[in-house]
């Protein structure tokens, strides 16, 4: 296992007995270095969670171009040949299913809000339905004051709006913040704001997230059961954004006292670039290529 400096502050480890709750990415060990990783997975099945933008494909400037790459795809399917795989993506599953250009897998789209499984078809949970004219709402108001602002960039969604300020010049990105706050203010208690990469995601005001889709689809596809061939299942989660927090933590609390196998976040973020940056995953990758090394390593 690689083990950061020592600064006083015990290594973080990837078992969970020692691990802490939270730690930072600079002290996270590297998925691809520590042979902890294999070790949790000795005689298990994994079962393969993966967040799209950043740690299927890089950030890139306009959303619309992140198509995942010929290779990234044949190591996605192989890997799904071997155990079961979702993507759980704050994107529309629509646009997951065509960036991607994988349809045969589960989709959890617009931030876990709209599930789809090929064999069962949508996925219902607590937060299926209910918020549609509030969201449609929402759209266009933010579509309408948002073209006032030079370089934004609304992305509707099925349970939320996205409002990108990339390429809004920063001196104006305050003002594109005032609009978000201008939208809450006027829908008290009903929206909620997740920030993103330039991007702030207005959702209905619901306890549902990516960790809560994630927890709610290893119930549905009967992960925490054996395997035919008898083997318990570790679910991984991999992700580089605030909102793939809430899945590293939601697999970080299994196996706390009960019978089930505790799982593996992976965090997908150059550790130089956000040294301080509070997570709850056990591992880091430092950009897609080695997200691909890693899930094909599974997929062997
Ligand atoms: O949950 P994810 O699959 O990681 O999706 C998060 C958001 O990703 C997209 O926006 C981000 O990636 C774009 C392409 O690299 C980039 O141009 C943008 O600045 C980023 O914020 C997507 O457009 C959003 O809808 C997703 O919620």
């Amino acid at each position: 296992m690689t083990v950061p400096p020592d600064d006083g502050r015990a290594p973080r480890s990837v078992s969970p007995d020692r691990a802490p709750a939270t730690t930072t990415a600079d002290r996270l060990p590297h998925a691809l270095d520590t042979p902890e990783i294999a070790e949790r997975l000795r005689g298990r099945r994994p079962a393969v969670f993966l967040d799209y933008d950043g740690v299927l494909t890089p950030i890139v400037p306009r959303p619309e171009d992140a198509i995942m790459t010929e290779e990234m795809r044949g190591i996605v399917r192989a890997l799904a040949a071997r155990c079961p795989v979702c993507i759980v993506s704050g994107r529309d599953r629509a646009v997951v299913a065509e960036l991607s250009g994988v349809d045969d897998l589960v989709i959890a789209g617009s931030h876990g809000f709209d599930i789809h499984d090929p064999q069962r078809g949508v996925i219902e949970h607590e937060a299926s339905r209910g918020w549609e004219d509030l969201v449609a709402e929402v759209t266009e108001r933010v579509r309408t004051a948002a073209s006032a602002i030079e370089g934004t960039q609304v992305e509707p969604k099925h349970a939320s709006v996205a409002l990108h300020d990339r390429h809004v010049a920063p001196d104006e990105r305050p003002r594109v913040a005032a609009l978000v706050d201008e939208v809450l203010a006027e829908h008290p208690g009903q929206l909620k704001v997740t920030p993103g990469k330039f991007v702030h995601e207005i959702q209905p005001k619901i306890d549902w997230n990516k960790g809560k889709a994630v927890t709610h689809l290893i119930g549905v596809l009967d992960l925490d059961r054996p395997d035919p061939d008898g083997r318990p299942t570790v679910p991984i989660y991999l992700g580089d954004d605030v909102t793939d927090e809430d899945a590293f933590r939601a697999l970080a609390e299994r196996g706390d006292g009960d019978h089930r196998e505790p799982g593996l976040g992976i965090l997908v973020i150059d550790p130089a670039d956000a040294p301080g940056r509070e997570t709850s995953a056990t591992a880091v990758l430092a950009t897609v290529d080695e997200v691909g090394r890693f899930l094909d390593g599974l997929a062997r």
